[in-house]
């Protein structure tokens, strides 16, 4: 059965249609700030996990599997959601500066209206110390492309000048633990062996 991407996101399109994978998207209406919120000082992996499930339960499928995912980022004890103005993505960019990111990515797959798969991966991004200089050469050219990316970057563009390093799988800082996803996938016999 075709699997459905409860996702407006480009880059979770993307990389299931990199991997093969057959797939209907259809954006989850879930009131993320609202959860968020309710979930108060839960760890972030946790929050990501809620918002992923939540996104997974909003698509109403009888019958398909329906595929949730979400990415936050930590920095110290701030939580970083993707940038609403360029301002805001410059004020983001400046708490980042010469910090670690720690990037958390969900996935939830739910069945019948049950979740019936949950997992989360981190990713841990080493950035440099930006110049105020660097921050709006940068935002010229990548805004306003970064405010559907949180951590204000394209890995795959741009965005790779702001880190030294990086730690953890490609797909987890592109959005989604990809390689655990289509594990599932293959478990549950969407997916050849
Ligand atoms: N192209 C690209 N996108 C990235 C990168 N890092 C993060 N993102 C995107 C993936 C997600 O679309 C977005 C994370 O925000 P959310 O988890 O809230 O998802 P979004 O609202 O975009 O879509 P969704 O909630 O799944 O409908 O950031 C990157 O390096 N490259």
């Amino acid at each position: 059965m075709t699997l459905v991407l409860a996702s407006k996101s480009a880059s979770r399109a993307a990389m299931l249609a990199a991997a093969g994978v057959a797939f209907e998207a259809r954006p989850a209406r879930v009131d993320e700030r609202a959860l968020e919120a309710q979930l108060g000082a839960a760890p972030p992996d946790q929050v990501a996990l809620a918002l992923a499930e939540a996104k997974a339960l909003a698509v109403a499928e009888p019958e398909r599997p329906v595929l949730g995912s979400d990415s936050l980022v930590v920095v110290g004890d701030r939580r970083f959601d993707k940038p609403a103005s360029r301002e805001e993505a410059a004020e983001h960019l400046r708490a980042f500066s010469g910090r670690v990111m720690h990037l958390h990515s969900a996935a939830a797959i739910a069945r019948g209206g049950s979740v019936v798969w949950r997992e989360t991966s981190l990713a841990m991004l080493h950035t440099r110390k930006f110049t105020e200089d660097f921050i709006q050469t940068y935002l010229n050219t990548e805004w306003p492309a970064v405010s559907h990316c949180v951590g204000v970057f394209r890995i795959e563009g741009p965005g790779v000048q702001l880190f030294d390093r990086i730690e953890g799988d490609q797909f987890t800082v592109l959005g989604m633990p990809l390689l655990a996803v289509l594990g599932a996938l293959r478990d549950m016999g969407e997916l050849p062996r």
